[in-house]
């Protein structure tokens, strides 16, 4: 365990940890010479002449002075080397999220990070004051009483020392079994807490089905194996801690009857006798607190072990030589993509797409839900590597540009908004906090922000709540809108939301696509004609192919898939391409 705080810690917080366990491996030795000290003073004060106490207790004193002192700073050390753990988890936590692919963040493994980052933490950073010292001084202390034990009574000595090993690995065994026994309840909780949530956030929609807790079945199924995996931890691990606390009265009681044996023998004093029997019982506590102590830094260590294995996930490879873009152009070349780890996944979701958006232009992608398209999003920002082919941007291969130069170039604006916990201004200026007021207000002005601002008494200063729950979603897709203008990257991608806009809305929003398209290389993936038809060029992806790609009247003439969405639009009013079929 100590190992695995030295990982998590890392180089910069190894010193304190190494002092701390200095003072920490001193003040467990001191308390074992001062117990070790009490036979010399028990022997002489039941001995002929109770004077030659004196030597022995000032040394005694001596030691218990030095352990207080050694004790104290290790305690303070302790809450030091504890908070310090916290910062640094935090620090590094937050980096590694960063540094993460965004195919790694699925529903499961976010809530285990968030786990994590919240309560795990908090839990392993009293590990050092609470955990480390019972357990250091549970294992060093009976260290020194067994050496001391020597000066007294060399056959007792020998008997400690072939019992110790036999203690030893009974605790270890039981360790074992506790530790298997440990991970498969927290994974069992861990399960249960991702349903909860999952419960928690699903609310709406259960309720607006009637389903209730006793009627959701995944959360059933969690708690019930939670309550399984409790049993099996006390019906199978009980049987290791019993067998610990036997061994050690069966050494007391093997000690003690040798020690009669050998006083009626005449071999051993009864002082000798009874001071080496307060030795054993100091000596018993201490093992038997190794096994208390055992059980919490078991827990630590696994805690500490999922610490260190997200800690340690590989981040999205960089590149060795960076380049940057030549201008504001996107290529797709033989682009093939599948989900799963390493492009595993079985269907291809891009299929050999091949395109251009030339520098400040318009092209509208268009197709059925699932076809593809959000995905063609998130490759222009590396958010995933393909599978095949290459993403270019201003001629480079995204692949060869760093992670804040292809930040500086794309812009996103996707469906789901989410928005932190902050006004309205916060939110925006996220994107640039150095912008300027002009720059803010025409970010506002082209996203129809301003207006939301007029309506709202607060103004920029409104608290839009956490995930900007109270904004509708018309607001929020312009607060995002107005996020990615400020920014100002040469590139942008626009998922235009399919419900969140209404008539005018969608209106002021295709104005601003079209003002923007003389500025930026934009990439609009839409759900409106009024959007469309404006387009340098569309393109028609379906089942992850580009099947049609020209401007609206080249594409009516040929008469195919988006002729056939336009008519049906011309039929049914309020017509939407995502749930469209030809
Ligand atoms: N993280 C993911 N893991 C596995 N499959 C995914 C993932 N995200 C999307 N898919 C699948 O990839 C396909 C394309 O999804 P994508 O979101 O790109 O489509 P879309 O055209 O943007 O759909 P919509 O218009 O409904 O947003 C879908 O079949 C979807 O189920």
């Amino acid at each position: 365990m100590i190992r695995q705080l030295y990982r998590v810690l890392g180089p910069e917080g190894s010193r304190p940890l190494n002092r701390l366990l200095l003072l920490q491996c001193g003040a467990a030795v001191l308390q074992g010479a001062a117990f070790a000290l009490l036979v010399p003073v028990l022997k002489a004060l039941l001995g002929t002449d109770p004077a030659d106490v004196r030597p022995w207790l000032a040394a005694f004193a001596g030691c218990v002075i030095a352990y207080a002192a050694l004790q104290g700073a290790a305690l303070s050390g302790g809450f030091t080397v504890g908070s310090q753990l916290s910062r640094v988890l935090h620090r590094r936590l937050a980096d590694q999220a960063l540094r993460l692919p965004l195919g790694w963040f699925t529903a499961g493994r976010t809530a285990e990070f968030s786990r994590l980052a919240g309560q795990n933490v908090i839990q392993v950073m009293s590990t050092p004051a609470h955990l480390l010292r019972p357990f250091i001084s549970s294992v060093l202390t009976p260290v020194t009483l067994i050496a001391a034990t020597f000066f007294f009574d060399v056959r007792t000595g020998l008997v400690l020392l072939v019992c110790a090993p036999v203690l030893y690995a009974v605790q270890q065994g039981s360790t074992s079994l506790m530790r298997r026994l440990d991970l498969g309840r927290d994974a069992a909780i861990g399960e249960s807490a991702d349903r909860v949530l999952e419960y928690t956030r699903n609310q709406p929609v259960l309720r607006a089905f009637g389903r209730t807790a006793e009627g959701y079945g995944a959360l059933d199924d969690a708690l019930v194996a939670e309550a399984r995996a409790d049993r099996r931890l006390i019906v199978r691990g009980l049987p290791g801690l019993v067998s610990f606390t036997f061994a050690t009265r069966l050494v007391f009681a093997l000690l003690l009857a040798l020690g009669v044996s050998w006083q009626l023998d005449g071999s051993l004093t009864v002082p000798t006798l009874l001071a080496l029997l307060v030795l054993l019982v100091r000596l018993i506590d201490s093992v038997s607190s190794a096994a208390e102590a055992g059980a919490g830094m078991r827990i630590a260590r696994n805690t500490l072990e999922r610490l260190g294995a997200v800690l340690d996930e590989p981040p999205f490879p960089q590149p060795a030589e960076p380049q940057t873009p030549h201008d504001a152009s996107v290529e797709f070349t033989g682009v093939t993509f599948r989900y799963g780890a390493g492009g595993t996944g079985e269907r291809a979701v891009l299929d050999d797409v091949t395109f251009r958006l030339p520098e400040r232009s318009m092209t509208a992608l268009v197709g059925p839900s699932g076809a593809g398209k959000t995905t063609v999003a998130s490759l222009i920002a590396r958010f995933r590597d393909t599978t095949q082919g290459t993403v270019r941007i201003g001629g480079v291969d995204v692949r060869d540009i760093t992670a804040d130069d292809l930040a500086a170039h794309v812009s996103l604006v996707f469906q789901d908004v989410y928005l932190f916990d902050g006004t309205i201004e916060e939110n925006v200026r996220i994107a640039a906090p150095d912008a300027d007021s002009a720059d803010l207000a025409e970010a506002a002005a082209l996203s129809g922000l301003d207006r939301v601002i007029g309506e709202l008494p607060d103004g920029w200063d409104t608290k839009v709540g956490e995930g900007g729950a109270r904004l509708s979603g018309g607001q929020r897709q312009r607060v995002s809108i107005a996020r990615a203008l400020l920014k100002d990257a040469p590139i942008l991608v626009l998922d235009e939301a399919t419900a969140a806009l209404d008539q005018e809305n969608e209106a002021l929003f295709a104005e601003a696509v079209r003002v923007l398209a003389d500025r930026k290389t934009l990439l609009v993936i839409a759900h409106r004609l009024s959007t469309v038809v404006h387009a340098d060029q569309i393109l028609v992806l379906e089942n992850g192919r580009i099947t049609e790609r020209g401007t609206h009247d080249d594409l009516i003439t040929a008469c195919g898939t988006y002729a056939s969405f336009w008519q049906r639009r011309a039929r049914a009013h309020g017509w939407r391409l995502e749930g469209a079929r030809p």
